[in-house]
């Protein structure tokens, strides 16, 4: 036994004289406690003597979904002729329970009883796991660390020297903060767009974000004595059922998921309610590994769920969707790459174990563009819908509705301050027969002809409004009736010249000034029955208050 215990270190060892920051899975070997009581060290020693210990060949040691208690070996050689100091890091922080042991021969050097299970076991340091601070004498030593933990726990192991822990800890430090200030800033953005615009989608986005920073703050043990501190796997557990139902709930509304594929939505929303409510149960009930597989099977078909819906309405034109379908994609590759690097399928190496921190950056930017991008596409649809609601779809000119927004100022600025303002209507001279002779979409042309022309002669601050069929009315501030009349005058010569869709046409056009008027309304009835009067009169001609062409009472008084 003496013997067995103590056979050589050196082989393989991790030389301390040579610093880096190498992940050193593969210089460990491992060993499953048999069932039954915890094994002792001396046992364990004794097993990997007995060559039960087994070898490893990758950077990260996965030992499965949830691995029975196990040990872990790792043989370490100082060359130097003093001791040095290394700080030994375990990650993740999520380990339950782990004893640590420094050997030189047969002499144990080092304990330490760590772990997140126990309260007055040793914490670990956030984002970087648990540290040893091992004083490893010269020659060949060696570490034994006993491992107890539910479910799954990726093992990433270094050695660091005293300027490398300190280089790691400000790196972790200053990517955590950017992250997290990152994503808190673009929460705390989106909520204050809610309490302004009670778009629901950004309250949606603001609680999945939310949530998943308390995961990251949970499984990273920055929060765990806040939350659950004596049942941390419990807490994290809860917030990875509470994300992934954030998030799906986040892209059902986002994308419109109940009005265009209702049947698809009803069974997204029971099934995520139903996968969570059970996750729940199971993990309170105490199938906690039952509640956890359950979880991480939902998290492998979530972000795919993400994909494929921002695939189906990409296919049925929500351009908002391409957004979220790049958002959807970049977090499923980076979750898809750390998690398959962690299980050695991938490289391990900083990019990789860090693709689904970049990935979740890029996925949280994504949305909250496709957000914007929802939310300009609504603006611009509600300013069209508001211009289709005031502008006369055939000639583009302002509706009756659009005049009468805009012209109560005008009028009651004129007389307010006792400011000419007139009014002129305009009719085509029959232009039933041009309908009938010539068919409507003739008769169109010529209506939208004249509009065109009415905007270029009228001046910047008149108004052109399509009245009716093919009536007109010009409403032009800070103008008197003569100089009305001539404008009016004007138009009926050149609408005699204009020869719409090679037709020869002319207009009648009533004139009328604000005067002794009381209101908008009486005016336009009066330049209404001076147009009436130019009808009577002939057509073609302009009837206004000095008119003497006209049948009008007041022009002939005149
Ligand atoms: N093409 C076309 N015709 C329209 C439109 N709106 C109204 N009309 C037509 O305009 C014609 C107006 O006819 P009337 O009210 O009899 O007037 P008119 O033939 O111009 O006769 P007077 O006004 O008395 O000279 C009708 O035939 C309507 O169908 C339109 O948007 N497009």
């Amino acid at each position: 036994m003496l013997s067995l215990i103590s056979a050589p270190y050196g082989f393989g060892a991790v030389e301390l004289t040579e610093p880096s920051y190498d992940y050193l899975g593969q210089e460990l070997s491992y060993f499953f406690e048999p069932e039954g009581p915890p094994l002792s060290l001396s046992e364990a020693m004794a097993a990997r003597h007995s060559g039960q210990f087994q070898s490893h060949h990758s950077r990260v040691l996965h030992l499965g979904s949830a691995p029975k208690p196990h040990w872990v070996y790792l043989p370490l050689h100082n060359a130097d002729d003093k001791a040095l100091r290394r700080t030994l890091e375990i990650g993740p922080a999520w380990i339950d329970q782990m004893n640590v042991y420094l050997l030189h021969g047969q002499q144990v050097l080092q304990a330490f009883y760590a772990g997140d299970a126990k309260p007055r076991q040793q914490r670990p340091v956030p984002n970087q796991g648990y540290l040893f601070v091992l004083d490893v004498p010269p020659g060949n030593s060696g570490l034994y660390v006993r491992f107890e933990n539910i479910g799954s726990h990726p093992l990433v192991v270094r050695l660091l020297e005293e300027t490398q822990q300190r280089t790691v800890a400000k790196w972790i430090s200053f990517i955590d903060g950017a992250q997290l200030g990152y994503l808190l800033a673009l929460i705390a953005f989106n909520l204050m767009l809610y309490s302004g615009l009670r778009d629901p989608n950004t309250l949606n986005y603001s609680v999945f974000l939310f949530i998943y920073v308390l995961l990251y703050l949970l499984s990273s043990s920055y929060i765990n004595e806040w939350f659950w501190p004596d049942s941390n796997h419990f807490g994290i557990l809860m917030l990875l059922v509470a994300v992934a139902w954030s998030s799906l709930h986040f892209a059902r509304h986002f994308l419109d998921i109940p009005a265009l594929y209702p049947r698809l939505n009803s069974l997204l929303k029971w099934g995520a309610n139903a996968f969570m409510a059970l996750s729940v149960l199971l993990s309170l009930s105490g199938f906690y590994v039952a509640g956890m597989r359950l979880t991480f099977i939902a998290l492998i078909i979530y972000p795919v769920v993400m994909v494929v819906l921002g695939g189906l309405c990409l296919s049925r034109g929500l351009l908002a969707a391409r957004y979220f379908l790049a958002a959807s994609a970049f977090g499923l590759l980076g979750t898809a790459t750390t998690n398959l690097a962690l299980w050695n399928v991938l490289p391990f190496n900083t990019l990789t174990f860090n693709a689904m921190k970049i990935g979740v950056l890029l996925e949280a930017t994504l949305l909250a563009l496709a957000l914007a991008y929802q939310m300009r596409q609504h603006q611009v649809a509600r300013l069209q819908a508001e211009h289709m609601a005031r502008t006369d779809p055939l000639t583009g000119l302002f509706n009756r509705r659009a005049f009468f927004d805009v012209s109560d100022s005008l009028w009651s600025t004129a007389m307010r301050n006792h400011r000419p303002l007139s009014v002129i209507l305009l009719d085509i001279d029959h232009f039933k027969q041009i309908n009938d002779q010539h068919g409507h979409a003739t008769g169109d042309l010529v209506l939208i002809a004249l509009s065109k022309l009415l905007q270029q002669t009228a001046r910047h601050g008149d108004i052109c409004v399509r009245w009716g069929g093919e009536e007109f009315l010009l409403l032009l501030p800070e103008t008197h009736d003569v100089q009305a009349a001539h404008l009016a005058e004007r138009l009926r010569e050149q609408v005699e010249r204009l020869k719409p869709a090679g037709l020869s046409i002319t207009v009648s056009l009533g004139v009328a000034e604000r005067g002794n008027h009381y209101s908008l309304d009486s005016l336009i009835n009066d330049a209404d029955q001076r147009l009436y009067s130019a009808k009577d009169a002939g057509r073609n001609q302009v009837c206004h208050q000095a008119c003497v062409t006209c049948s009008d009472e007041l022009g002939q008084a005149l």
